[in-house]
């Protein structure tokens, strides 16, 4: 029978893991240990393994958490984990990350992303629902795996050592394990910062992945990307096609050369499928590059670094890697707010190392990595870790709720005092810590929304305001993964033409909320909206997730007592009012040259072509980002009476300390 076949091919795939011939030295290591780190090659069967391993030989009892840097990564290997279990998914394995849970209270294993664990400590800050926390792709060192590894090192203290036993209560109650994993970490250094802990290395990969280097370097990383991909779907046998890009506007480009030049191929070759995966693709659209291409079709996948670590996607035979990725970089200004810079920089040995790993997971793969030897082996081996270089504001309002203070906290890299000092203000600020460093209740309401602390300011404050129904809808709008607006070049002027009716002389946010209500109205009947939506130049999707997104919110309104429904009809004074609240250290005030001075920073800064207010000048001005390319933009700007910004008391001294 089809079924039994099924599962006994994926019995017969588990045993045959490297992993599989270390199962009981895992076992056994990880159940006399707290801490145990796991070192072992990309596809090798950490993930999928070891938590089964552990429920399966009865060393865990309890509930397992298993971490992931991103969200695709925690859905689909859930996916994968209950197929190899045979049970539903949200039964025995289940997933969370933010807006999207399928757990239940038969979950076992939960994949869960490492902000999503950080979440579930406001409400259990010892974990108690878990038995043992495993934190993979640890070298990856995002800012929230570096919150999770200090705040594992504290509970460890307390649920299995001294604090237990001088609370009186028996050590060994609810002891937690905790494993660290990934292929490519620097061990000692994991080990050291978990009192030398053991370290265990899974020897072998499933299936070899032959490397190819170019001779010279590329200058053109994606034409070289180009004749790569088409050199192999000439000369090579069937195998999907995974390229690794920097970033969203690199994947459409390659997506249209590559359509452009399969319609010229002699009759006769084999058809292409392009996907694509990056991070703002809505969930339904990245898990279709895990479908399978039809029989005699190669798939090809562009994808950003985030199909790096973690994934299978069957059928991939072939990586082609560019060595370039786009990282967030905070640029501190010498006083007051700074910027966030997306920059494309060349890649980590270990993203490299997996970024081949994503071949060769179900036979023989292939990895053509271009650029040459040479620049691989003068690569660093992995990147600066994120929090030394990051905007710390939530991070520090989430600790707080968890009872802790960064000053105190045991970090493997401590962020330094300007960051630190300067996220310190903005909570000062927004009123989430009084002058003594305490939490107010309004920062306990904030960290309770899964939003950034600017945003959750806004939210609370539409309440007094009278207008939570709209300001619901534009965070919605501002929380979706893609933009409302796509910046496609082609039909830039018919589309800001028909956008123009919607348009609000205030910017960017009462402009979305116009679209939105617009949207709102048309009907429920997907076919009409999708009409309405292509007719005017607005992207479907970020309506749908906004809506998805403001769904889930209300539901968090109605949860905590807030009613949602309270609207300020079509005075926009009180939305203006309740965005400035939140984003008040993000303004900046319009100088005699057309450009803006930052209000509590000294960046100069240019209103981003795609703004509403981009033509105008208005004297004073709101933003939800900076972004510096050349030049520094802000981005979803609105225009607010000049009074707010002198009307308000900012407590710019650094906070008294007790
Ligand atoms: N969705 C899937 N479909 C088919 N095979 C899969 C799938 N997920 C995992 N596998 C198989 O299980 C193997 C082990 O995957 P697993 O994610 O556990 O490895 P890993 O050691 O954690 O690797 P990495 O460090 O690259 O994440 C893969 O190489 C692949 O053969």
């Amino acid at each position: 029978m089809a079924i039994s076949n099924k599962t006994t091919g994926i019995r017969q795939q588990r045993e045959q893991l490297p992993i599989a011939q270390g199962k009981d030295a895992i076992v056994r290591e990880i159940s006399t240990n707290d801490v145990t780190i796991v070192l072992g090659e990309t596809g090798s069967g950490k993930t999928t393994q070891i938590p089964q391993y552990l429920i399966e030989s009865n060393v865990i009892n309890g509930r397992i958490a298993v971490t992931q840097p991103r969200r695709v990564a925690a859905t689909s290997l859930a996916a994968r984990v209950s197929q190899e279990q045979g049970k539903p998914l949200g039964s025995l394995v289940g997933y969370s990350v933010r807006f999207d849970e399928k757990s239940s209270h038969a979950t076992r294993i939960k994949y869960l992303t490492d902000g999503m664990l950080l979440r579930e400590m406001m409400s259990d800050p010892l974990l108690e629902r878990y038995s043992a926390v495993i934190v993979d792709e640890a070298h990856e060192r995002t800012l929230r795996t570096d919150l999770v590894l200090a705040s594992l090192k504290t509970i460890l203290k307390t649920r299995n050592g001294d604090i237990a036993k001088k609370a009186g209560k028996q050590v060994g109650e609810n002891p937690l394990k905790v494993v660290v994993m990934s292929a490519t970490l620097d061990a000692e250094k994991f080990s050291l910062f978990f009192d030398n802990a053991k370290t265990l290395y899974v020897k072998g990969r499933q299936h070899p992945v032959t490397i190819y280097y170019t001779t010279t370097g590329q200058t053109d990383y994606l034409d070289a990307a180009l004749r790569t991909f088409f050199q192999i779907h000439l000369d090579q046998p069937p195998g999907d096609v995974l390229i690794f890009l920097p970033g969203q506007e690199d994947i459409e480009n390659l997506n249209s050369s590559i359509r452009t030049h399969a319609a010229r191929l002699p009759i006769g070759s084999p058809d292409i499928v392009v996907r694509t995966l990056y991070a703002s693709l809505p969930n339904e659209y990245q898990s279709k590059v895990f479908t399978p291409a039809p029989q005699g079709v190669r798939k090809c996948i562009l994808a950003t670094n985030i199909a790096e670590t973690s994934i299978t996607i069957p059928g991939v035979k072939y990586v082609i890697d560019t060595g370039k990725h786009k990282e967030k970089r905070h640029i501190s200004a010498a006083k007051g707010r700074g910027a966030d810079a997306l920059l494309t920089v060349d890649i980590t040995k270990s993203s490299a190392v997996q970024r081949a790993g994503r071949a060769g997971r179900e036979g023989r793969g292939f990895c053509y990595r271009l650029y040459t030897e040479e620049s691989f082996n003068k690569m660093p081996l992995s990147s600066e870790p994120e929090i030394l270089r990051t905007d710390l504001t939530t991070a520090l309002l989430q600790l707080k709720c968890v009872g802790q203070d960064m000053e105190d906290i045991d970090f493997m890299d401590r962020p330094d005092d300007v960051a630190f000092h300067s996220s310190l203000q903005t909570l000062l600020f927004l009123g989430a810590l009084d002058r003594h460093r305490g939490l107010t209740e309004l920062g306990r309401q904030m960290a309770a929304f899964p939003l950034d602390s600017e945003y959750s300011a806004i939210m609370l404050a539409s309440i007094s305001f009278r207008c939570t129904s709209e300001i619901l809808a534009i965070l919605s709008l501002m929380s979706a993964s893609s933009p409302l607006f796509p910046d496609s070049s082609t039909e830039r002027e018919a589309a800001s033409e028909v956008r123009a009716k919607f348009g609000h002389a205030s910017g960017d946010h009462i402009t979305w909320l116009n679209v939105m209500r617009a949207y709102d109205e048309y009907g429920t009947h997907s076919a009409d909206r999708r009409a309405w939506c292509r007719a005017n130049f607005v992207s479907e999707r970020a309506l749908r997730d906004a809506s998805d997104i403001r769904r889930q919110l209300q539901d968090m309104c109605e949860k905590v007592g807030i009613d949602w429904q309270v609207s300020a009809g079509q005075d926009v004074a009180p939305i203006l009012q309740s965005l400035a609240k939140g984003l008040l250290l993000r303004s900046a005030l319009l100088r005699p040259d057309g450009t803006y001075k930052q209000s509590f920073g000294s960046l100069e800064i240019r209103i981003h072509p795609g703004s509403a207010l981009a033509d105008r000048r208005s004297p004073a001005i709101v933003y939800n980002e900076l972004v510096t390319t050349t030049r520094t933009y802000a981005r979803g700007v609105s225009a607010i009476p000049k009074a707010y910004i002198a009307s308000l008391s900012i407590p710019i001294d650094a906070p008294q300390t007790t």
